[in-house]
């Protein structure tokens, strides 16, 4: 039988589930999307990259992660009975203070895991699901957690602080930044493919529900919009990103709301979501007529724009910036939005390019690209380091 890397990442609208064979040669790749919504649906795609045929599925099949983890489970049963799965990786968002490197779950890793569950209460506790599920269907098999928060753990100080006393630092309220094997993938394809933009300033925003910003520096990420949860920097599909402090102090004292009602509506309630009343999806905004949606994608954009100019002061200039993500890669308009009125800083837009998503879509000084992100692929690069395999 083939042995087979089978990969499992929960993004907070997002499953995405992986198999590649040994050799990390893509084997199939399901995708379910829109999770609790009404469109929700997933898709399978073999290793040319066509679609594969699906049987009908109702729409609780994906009303929770949990259930669109089991219903893409299913469809992948008859690769399952097919290969030898020697190893499933999982993305795990938050390693915190003390999980870095990739490495094999045990009953320790998971209770550990679990005490970061409320600073990314959208994800922690799926991807945790996830390998519980993982080592149901697939006993003994070894399950390889991969951290979001890895890539950005060589920040400098100054990235890695608040302005808090210093004790509070020690005990690890930290930025940590997330995204991280999202950022990971860019970096490699830049050795790869760009090696002279690699070696320069290079600002990645990875825009999807959760969204985030990286500065990379000669490959190394020097700071990301993300901090110690997964709500600072950009606002996000659910989430409300960067706050005032001061507001949330408000909502204690002025609207006697505690933790978890603020937690609710920072995480669930905020971001585009809050701002257009109408979806947290960009698809469903970008199609809206309603002026709200607008508003929301133009403050969307606003903060990526600034958040640009942020890391170029960061970074001492900028060679390149990156887009990606289910939004970064798709919607020319956002793309479109943040670079305008750029020139100043020598990004422009070539717009037939933009409008095909191109992967090169700058006209300017500043190479603009479009590269559809991997986190499977180094997922399961990770699961074939850790095992040697
Ligand atoms: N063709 C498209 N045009 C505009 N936005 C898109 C398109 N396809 C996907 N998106 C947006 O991408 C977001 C989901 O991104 P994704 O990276 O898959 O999510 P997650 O953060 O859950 O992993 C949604 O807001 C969705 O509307
Ligand atoms: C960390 C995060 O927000 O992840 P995602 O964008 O996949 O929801
Ligand atoms: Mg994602």
């Amino acid at each position: 039988m083939t042995r087979a890397i089978l990969t499992v990442n929960s993004g907070s609208s997002s499953l995405k589930l992986g198999l590649f064979s040994e050799n990390l040669d893509m084997l199939a790749m399901g995708h379910v999307d829109r999770i609790g919504r009404r469109e929700a649906a997933m898709k399978l795609t073999g290793a040319d990259g066509a679609s594969l045929p699906l049987s009908e599925t109702a729409p609780e099949a994906f009303a929770t992660n949990a259930a669109a983890l089991e219903t893409a489970l299913d469809a992948f049963r008859a690769d399952f009975d097919a290969l030898e799965i020697v190893a499933v990786g999982h993305r795990i968002v938050h390693g915190g203070l003390k999980h870095a490197a990739p490495e094999k779950v045990t009953a320790a890793l998971i209770k550990d895991l679990a005490r970061l569950a409320p600073y990314a209460p959208l994800h922690q506790p799926h991807n945790l699901a996830g390998i519980r599920a993982a080592i149901d269907a697939f006993p003994g098999v070894p399950q390889i957690a991969c951290y979001d928060t890895a890539f950005h753990r060589g920040h400098p100080f100054v990235s890695d602080v608040y302005a808090l006393p210093r004790a509070y630092y020690e005990k690890g309220v930290r930025r940590y930044g997330f995204h991280g094997l999202s950022y990971d993938y860019i970096e490699s394809e830049l050795a790869r493919s760009e090696p002279d933009l690699h070696a320069g300033r290079v600002v990645v925003a990875h825009l999807g529900s959760g969204a985030s910003m990286c500065a990379l520096k000669g490959g190394k990420s020097i700071a990301s919009s993300l901090g110690f949860s997964a709500l600072d920097g950009l606002p996000m599909g659910t989430r409300s990103g960067e706050l005032d402090p001061g507001v949330v102090l408000y909502l204690m004292d002025q609207e006697g709301m505690g933790a978890a009602e603020i937690s609710d509506l920072l995480y669930k309630k905020s971001g585009l979501l809050g701002l257009s009343g109408i979806s947290n999806d960009m698809r469903t905004l970008e199609d809206s007529d309603d002026p709200h949606a607008a508003q929301a994608i133009a403050y969307f954009a606003f903060r990526i724009k600034r958040e640009i100019g942020a890391m170029a002061a960061a970074l001492g200039g900028l060679d390149g910036i990156v887009f990606c993500g289910g939004i970064g890669e798709n919607s020319a308009r956002l793309r479109a939005e943040v670079c305008a009125d750029m020139g100043w800083l020598g990004i422009d837009l070539d717009a037939e390019a933009n409008a095909q998503s191109a992967r090169d879509i700058g006209a300017d000084r500043v190479r603009v690209m479009v590269i559809p992100t991997n986190e499977e692929i180094i997922i399961a690069r990770a699961a074939r380091k850790v095992l040697s395999l």
